[in-house]
């Protein structure tokens, strides 16, 4: 089973507010972009794809391995996966979509999803329980209902795609269709999607706040973060 990886990296990071493309920003003086990419590998994926802003190529070219292709994003998360889609061609089996955003994703949460694609699914996403009291609140900010969080999940990359079926749902797309995710995309086709333990450590880096926690993480030992 062939594995490429599209690592979406083409944001602007507007809410980190870092000055520079998010990817690019460092986490413990390495880019997240290169922990991202140094996890697909370690988790198993044989080739990695790397969506970028066009006019910062050659910054992402210095902050990668030269066996990383690096094609330009798009104006959309969606449109960056699909720029990269195109160029993981038909060599790939399986096609794993992850977020530069997310630096510290550890390699057996890779494989999980690696392991249920190899299992026969066709669509795979990582997903962790919700731990707050959830409601829904009304155009004036009060709150209208409590959802039961039980069936409720977070989502996270990277998502697992059989190749074929991921490029025939993005075939298939609705371009006004504003979806969040990949895995969004195949259920709009039709395709059942299924669930694996995700991993707090996978975060997404959003805010400032989610960097300063990452470089806690960083400095902390695997011990010390999951006991
Ligand atoms: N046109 C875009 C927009 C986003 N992404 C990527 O999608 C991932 C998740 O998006 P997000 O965290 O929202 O990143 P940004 O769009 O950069 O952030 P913001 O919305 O704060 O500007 C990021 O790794 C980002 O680089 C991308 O490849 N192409
Ligand atoms: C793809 C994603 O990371 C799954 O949780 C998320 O939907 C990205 O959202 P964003 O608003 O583009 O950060």
């Amino acid at each position: 089973m062939h594995a490429v990886a599209i690592v979406a990296a083409a944001g602007s990071g507007s809410r980190l507010g870092a000055g520079q493309p998010k990817a690019l920003v460092p986490l413990a003086g390495r880019p997240l972009v290169a922990w991202a990419v140094d996890a697909l590998f370690a988790g198993g994926v044989d080739e990695v794809v790397v969506t970028v802003p066009p006019a910062e190529r050659a910054a992402f070219a210095a902050a990668l391995p030269g066996t990383v292709q690096l094609v330009d994003g798009g104006a959309t998360r969606t449109a960056s996966v699909c720029a990269g889609l195109a160029a993981a061609g038909p060599r790939a089996d399986v096609v794993l979509v992850h977020d530069a955003a997310r630096p510290l994703t550890p390699p057996d949460a890779v494989a999980r999803v690696l392991d249920a694609l190899a299992g026969g699914a066709r669509a795979v996403v990582p997903v962790l329980p919700v731990v707050d009291t959830t409601v829904l609140v009304d155009d004036d900010g009060v709150v209208a209902e409590a959802v039961p969080r039980a069936p409720l999940r977070r989502v996270q990359t990277p998502q697992g795609f059989d190749r074929a079926t991921l490029v025939a749902a993005y075939a298939a797309l609705d371009d006004a269709a504003e979806l969040t995710d990949d895995a969004a995309v195949v259920r709009a086709a039709g395709v059942p999607v299924r669930t694996v333990p995700g991993d707090e450590r996978s975060a997404k880096i959003t805010v400032p706040h989610d960097l300063a926690l990452a470089e806690l993480s960083v400095g902390l030992t695997a011990s010390e973060v999951h006991p």
